[in-house]
This record gives C-alpha cells, sequence and structure tokens, in this order.
C-alpha cells in the first residue's frame, strides 16, 4: 500500500507540537489530541474574537495550538493572530512558528488579503473520551454503518486521500478489506453494505506506518533558503526564538474575558520545523486542476 506522503510529516508535525505544548503550558494531566486540522485560509477568511470552547458542547476542550506552515508577507498578505490576553500581542506567521493558549483565551485572525494561509491547528482535551484518535478507533472498530455522516469535501483531498484513513493511519491502524489494506475509500458505500452483504472491515496494525513513524525521528536538518541551518538557536530539542510579536490594539476585545496569560509566542521547535518543511513540501503541489481557486475544498 502506498502511504499517503503527508501522512508521517503530518503524524511527526502532530506529535512534537503536542509534546512541546504540553511541556511549554506544564500541564500536570498531559494533553490528548482533540482535532487536528489542516487549514486553509483563503482570501476574505478571517475569526473574529472568540475563545475555542465557546459553545456548551466544546467545554472538554483545554488548549489549542496552531502551527504556522507557510510565511506571513510573502505566501500571503493579512492573517495575523492577534491574542487579547495581559498585554495584547500579535503574531505573524512563520513556517515552524507555534502558538498556544488556553481554551479560555481570546484571540482572533484578521482577514486573509490575499495569497493563502496554511496552518496545522491542533485542539487539545484532557478527558480521554474525547481523544480523537481513541474516538475514531472506537467508531471504525464498531459494526457497520461507520459513516462519519461528514460531507465528503471535509474528509477527501483533491487527489482522492481521505483523511479519515489518514487520522487511522497517525494512530498506526489501517482498515483491511478482503484481505488488502485500504488506501481510499472511494467507490466504497458510505453505509458499510454491499447490497445485502456488509463489507467485511476490519482494523489491522499497520506496520509500515509504525516502521516509517520510528525512522522518521529527527532527520539532519535542511538547510533553509537563507542560506543558515535549521534548527533552533536555544539548543536542545525546543528553542526559543526571539518572540516575532509586536504590541497590537485591540480595540474589540473585552480584557475581562481574557484567563491565563498562556501564550506561547514566536516558538520555533525543532522538531516542528522538519515536519513543517515537509508538510509544506507536499502542499507545494496540492492544487485542484479543476478548480485551482478551491484548493481544499473540491471534490
Ligand atoms: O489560525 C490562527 O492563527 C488561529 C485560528 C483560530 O483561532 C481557530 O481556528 O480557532
Ligand atoms: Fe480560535
Amino acid at each position: 500500500m502506498a502511504l499517503s506522503p503527508l501522512l508521517v510529516p503530518m503524524v511527526a508535525a502532530r506529535e512534537a507540537v503536542r509534546t512541546a505544548v504540553e511541556a511549554a503550558l506544564s500541564l500536570p494531566l498531559g494533553l490528548l489530541i482533540e482535532f487536528t486540522g489542516l487549514i486553509s485560509w483563503r482570501p476574505g477568511a478571517s475569526i473574529g474574537w472568540h475563545h475555542d470552547a465557546n459553545r456548551p458542547y466544546l467545554q472538554q476542550r483545554a488548549a489549542s495550538a496552531v502551527c504556522y506552515l507557510n510565511q506571513a508577507g510573502r505566501d500571503f498578505e493579512g492573517g495575523a493572530f492577534r491574542f487579547q490576553t495581559g498585554t495584547p500581542q500579535v503574531v505573524h506567521a512563520a513556517p515552524g512558528r507555534v502558538v498556544a493558549y488556553g481554551a479560555q483565551d481570546s484571540h482572533c485572525v484578521d482577514p486573509i488579503t490575499s495569497g493563502e494561509r496554511f496552518t496545522l491547528t491542533l485542539w487539545f482535551t484532557q478527558d480521554p473520551a474525547h481523544s480523537e484518535d481513541t474516538r475514531l478507533l472506537v467508531q471504525l472498530a464498531g459494526p457497520v454503518p461507520r459513516s462519519l455522516g461528514l460531507p465528503a469535501s471535509m474528509w477527501r483531498l483533491p487527489d482522492g486521500t481521505d483523511l479519515r484513513l489518514c487520522r487511522l493511519g497517525m494512530a498506526g491502524f489501517a482498515l483491511v478489506w478482503q484481505g488488502q489494506v485500504l488506501h481510499s475509500t472511494e467507490g466504497l458505500p458510505e453505509d458499510g453494505t454491499t447490497g445485502s452483504s456488509q463489507l467485511q472491515l476490519q482494523l489491522a496494525v499497520q506496520p509500515g506506518v509504525l516502521q516509517a513513524w520510528l525512522n522518521w525521528q529527527s532527520p539532519p536538518r535542511p538547510h533553509r533558503p537563507d542560506g543558515t541551518e535549521g534548527g533552533t538557536s536555544g539548543g536542545g530539542a525546543c528553542g526559543v526564538a526571539a518572540p516575532a510579536v509586536e504590541q497590537g490594539g485591540c480595540a474589540e476585545a473585552n480584557p475581562a474575558e481574557a484567563t491565563v496569560a498562556q501564550l506561547v509566542a514566536g516558538i520555533e521547535f525543532g522538531s516542528v520545523q522538519d515536519a513543517v518543511l515537509a508538510v509544506q513540501h507536499f502542499l507545494q503541489d496540492w492544487s485542484c486542476v479543476e478548480c485551482k481557486s478551491e484548493t481544499f475544498r473540491c471534490e
């Protein structure tokens, strides 16, 4: 089975961000990933002042992290991240830069005015019942039908990659049908049946992914385009680069909403940097032939 080229870098980036954020926020219970998003922000996209646990059904959310995959001012214009806790701050995207903050902390994103902004967005929980890997495994291991009930555009990429299988792969598992590991669910009926006979889908450990993941470890740092070595100035696994923040006027924000100051701005984690470069490389080829303007949304 051919692995999606996105899979291993995504697993690596996701795990590197999780580990780093866990350490940075020093949460005694640790963090489980509740949601992994690879998000495209196109011109006009923005998000007003909010916090990430602002619905009754989001109370399990403990923290959020956004790992920027491309560069503000070069790959896109606008899209500044504004944070309102204590001293207002503005963070501009740079590949590998991560912001992490508490789920109750108030923030917003300025409108994107040109280009395309890519983020790896992770929401974290401390409640095992809301871990996305656990939930997916339980769901997929359960009896058919196993439809996730989402429109195909939310889980199928333009090249046919099924993000649900990727997520399963991230946990080191695969779906097997008729003795073959499934790479794509195209053509499979969503309700899990073929006529009267049910699909014999099984969960299987996917040694290929685990092996790739184990081998991935820490490859030599690629050279950066500006000629400097990759890696961080602080040394060790999690160096803190000079924060690229500026003071920002956040007139609309209600300071009373802001709680614990847990913004980790301007961090470049070495391991994240490697993974981000790999994800970025993949994204460069990722355009839909049918509708170039809707990179992630066409079917
Ligand atoms: O992309 C960002 O900088 C922040 C996104 C955000 O606030 C969200 O997705 O809730
Ligand atoms: Fe948010």
